[in-house]
């Protein structure tokens, strides 16, 4: 079985010099260049996301998801499909065992529970630091459009995401059904490190092994477009496991008015997929969910495929 590859992003960072280092780091840059095409996934370790932090973050999950399902359901805005969400998945498909709490970076609108009063504060935190690691990172792996570079990440419009699936002893199925995330790309903590997560290559479905203290940088249809096909949106879910699961998920998206299109520098021979703004795209894809369209009616980024 192919093994997904896990980057040492401290080699990135460390101020040394020297051949060896210049050579681990094409060596590296090499793996995620070829993972991105082969799975459009990768693990990293030494990120920047503290521990500590991530800590904080599993145990706010824990508080906010123990609260009685009335309580946490005020936090719902089905209109925006921000705050808590209960279960959902599309109609027609098997409803998916989760529950999720969703928030934008730079939304002031957010309503936090006021029974686990560091929430807030957590989430907060986390978004400057994820902020910070994408900063430092994504050069590594996502080839930004040199004409939209000025405004395409100026506003930040990413948002986060805390998953809990409970714990299934009769029920081995998945609980997340597959998807592409309609982002650049998306970062996941497995948070208490429960296995689940899966992606897709060839047919196959490979878990992602939670390794300590490592997150999945997994690219979302965005890069797929910019790269005119050559890197993949990772096709993920998540399966059942006996034990309940925490996630906590990072979607970074392209300012709103960004035109998505093929960077010419991918375009050999003819574009593969028409252009599209970011925020048509994300909108499109919650409107069809929201209005319950069939499953296999569900809009991906083949809606945009040249004919
Ligand atoms: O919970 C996870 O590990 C993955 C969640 C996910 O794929 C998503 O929120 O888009
Ligand atoms: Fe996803």
């Amino acid at each position: 079985m192919a093994a997904i590859p896990v980057v040492d992003f401290a080699l990135f960072v460390e101020d040394k010099a020297g051949t060896d280092i210049a050579r681990k780091r094409l060596e590296s840059l090499a793996t995620i260049n070829k993972a991105c095409r082969e799975f459009g996934l990768f693990q990293v370790i030494n990120h920047g996301l503290d521990s500590l932090l991530l800590s904080k973050v599993l145990q706010n999950a824990h508080s906010f998801f123990e609260l009685p399902l009335e309580y946490k359901c005020k936090f719902s805005t089905p209109n925006n499909g921000m705050g808590f969400v209960h279960g959902s998945g599309a109609k027609g498909g098997p409803p998916d065992r989760k529950e999720h709490f969703m928030f934008a970076a730079e939304d002031k609108s957010t309503l936090w529970p006021d029974l686990v009063p560091s929430f807030r504060a957590t989430c907060c935190g986390s978004v400057k630091t994820n902020a910070e690691t994408v900063r430092q990172h994504d050069g590594h792996f996502v080839p930004k459009p040199r004409s939209s570079r000025r405004n395409c990440f100026d506003k930040n419009e990413d948002y986060f995401n805390f998953l809990h699936y409970p714990g299934c002893s009769d029920y081995q199925g998945q609980v997340l059904a597959p998807h592409q995330d309609g982002t650049i790309f998306t970062i996941v903590s497995q948070l208490n490190r429960v296995p689940g997560y899966q992606v897709l290559k060839d047919g196959t479905w490979h878990l992602v092994v939670p390794v300590e203290n490592s997150l999945i940088i997994n690219l979302g249809d965005i890069i797929q477009v910019w790269t005119n096909g050559l890197y993949k949106a990772a096709v993920h879910c998540v399966v059942a496991n006996k034990k309940q699961r925490f996630s906590f998920v990072y979607h970074h998206v392209a300012e709103g008015k960004t035109r998505i299109a093929p960077l010419p520098e991918f375009v050999s021979d003819q574009p593969k997929y028409k252009s599209f703004l970011q925020e048509e795209y994300l909108k499109l894809r919650f409107e069809n969910k929201r209005l319950g369209n069939n499953f296999e009616k569900n809009i991906t980024i083949d809606y945009y495929l040249v004919d």
